[in-house]
């Protein structure tokens, strides 16, 4: 048995995509929203359009999957948490920092990630879909359960609250039992194509927080 077979898929994707990904649990900027003291607007501004073609990808998760479970699993998430709690976030965070729920200008990070979301929701392959959904929520989990003490102010606290605690824990963990559960199924090619995917969204994760902090 090889080290790659006996490591769980999502496991070995990560550590495949280093050193971006300790570089986005452990930024600057996710640092500083630990403290309350990141400046919010510009990152929120692209970020509800990130989130816009996220919600996007989670409708074409729920099209894509192989079982009935992951559908619904998917479904309640993007029911439950996005479309309600994050929108609702969204729209008084906005207000607060002076945002603009449809800025003037993409930054060209948010450009790429949305490219690379809409060429996985078109491609409609359940995995590559996993495989940027997981990035994005299992590297919020990851900068976001560092911080110790909540900071005050409700943007940045309850931005951490989002993606932390064990409803989110729960979350990340299904996304990436998917991983685990459909990689060993995958042959050299498939997988070979989720990795790039996953690097791909690991590398935008971490430039995004480098537009964030300017
Ligand atoms: C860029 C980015 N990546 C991930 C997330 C977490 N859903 C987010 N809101 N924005």
């Amino acid at each position: 048995m090889t080290e790659e077979s006996r490591t769980p898929f999502s496991a070995w994707l990560r550590s495949q995509s280093e050193p971006d990904w300790t570089a986005v649990v452990t930024h600057p900027f996710a640092e500083a929203i630990g403290r309350g003291t990141a400046g919010m607007r510009r990152y929120l501004e692209q970020d509800f359009q990130f989130v816009d073609a996220f919600t996007a990808l989670l409708g074409a998760a729920v099209a894509a999957a192989d079982t009935f479970e992951s559908r619904v699993a998917v479904g309640r998430f993007l029911g439950l948490t996005v479309a309600d709690t994050e929108r609702g976030y969204f729209h008084r965070a906005l207000a607060e920092v002076g945002g603009e729920p449809a800025p003037p200008t993409l930054e060209p990070v948010t450009v790429e990630f949305r490219d690379l979301m809409d060429e996985v929701r078109r491609g409609q392959d359940y995995p590559l879909i996993l495989a940027v959904l997981c990035v994005a929520e299992w590297a919020y989990l990851g900068w976001a359960s560092r911080i110790v003490e909540l900071p005050d102010g409700f943007v940045h606290r309850e931005w951490i609250e989002l993606h932390s605690g064990p409803e989110f824990e729960a979350w990340v963990g299904f996304l990436r039992g998917e991983l685990d559960r459909l990689g060993p199924g995958l042959d050299e090619d498939g997988r070979a194509k989720v990795l790039d995917v996953f690097r791909r969204a690991t590398t935008l994760e971490r430039r995004f927080f480098d537009m964030a902090l300017g």
